[in-house]
């Protein structure tokens, strides 16, 4: 059967990239999707963005939520300070044989933590399960009807305290409203959207980065 098209990305990140550079693997996977096949990675550009607030966060705990094949993955742990734990959690199988093998080309194995399943399933269960008491970065990237109810609770498993940043990809393009209402209208965080463009196109998208104020 024809290869699916984590798989082709894959492939090319094989191809081109050098093992243990994860730069080599996030220009490798950007070339493939803009030249060759889209694919609906956070992207170069939206990435920057992304990659500065990882810089002036220099969180100690992660969690991504919509792993795909891993390319925010390794833009993300790429830029984390050593002892970072950064869980990503990704329900399709196929997509996490794929990110796994994309996140050990850029030899970042040993910084993220790939759980197979559904957020929803796993949110209440991470803080036993994984020990981790609060996150200080969130990244939404995962179905966009699903970013509200993670949220909520991830703040009723209090996971999410004063200061917990999440930052959710696709505002506008598919678009989240539900989510974006949520936290422009709530007095409990403080948001920002960064304005940008939807992954290797000229579609608006764009970042909203929200910081939970506490209670
Ligand atoms: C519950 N749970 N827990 C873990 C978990 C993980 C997943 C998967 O990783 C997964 C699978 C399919 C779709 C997504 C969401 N992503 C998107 O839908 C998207 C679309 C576009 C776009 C934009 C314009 C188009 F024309 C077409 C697609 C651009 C983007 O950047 C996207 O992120 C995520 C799903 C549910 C999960
Ligand atoms: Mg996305």
């Amino acid at each position: 059967t024809r290869k699916s098209r984590p798989q082709r990305l894959l492939k090319a990140v094989e191809g081109k990239a050098t093992l243990g550079d994860p730069q080599s693997v996030i220009t490798a996977i950007d070339h493939f999707c803009r030249h060759k096949e889209w694919a609906m990675n956070v992207g170069d550009e939206k990435g920057s963005i992304l990659d500065s607030l990882v810089i002036e966060l220099s969180p100690v705990n992660v969690l991504e939520l919509g792993t795909y094949c891993g390319y925010s993955t390794v833009r993300i742990a790429r830029l984390l300070p050593p002892g970072a734990r950064f869980i990503t959690l990704e329900f399709n199988p196929d997509y996490a044989a794929v990110a796994r093998q994309v996140i050990g080309w850029a030899g970042l194995e040993d910084k993220v933590q790939l759980v197979e399943g559904a957020s929803g399933d796993w949110i209440p269960r991470l803080r036993e399960h994984f020990g981790v008491q609060m996150f200080d970065l969130v990244f939404l990237d995962h179905w966009k009807d699903q970013y509200l109810p993670d949220t909520k609770q991830l703040e009723e498993c209090g996971l999410i305290q004063k200061g917990t940043v999440l930052l959710a990809d696709n505002v506008i393009c598919p678009g989240t409203p539900d989510y974006l209402k949520y936290v422009r209208n709530s007095p409990h965080y403080d948001s920002r959207y960064y304005r940008s463009h939807l992954e290797y196109t000229k579609v608006e998208d764009g970042l909203e980065k929200s910081v939970f104020l506490g209670f």
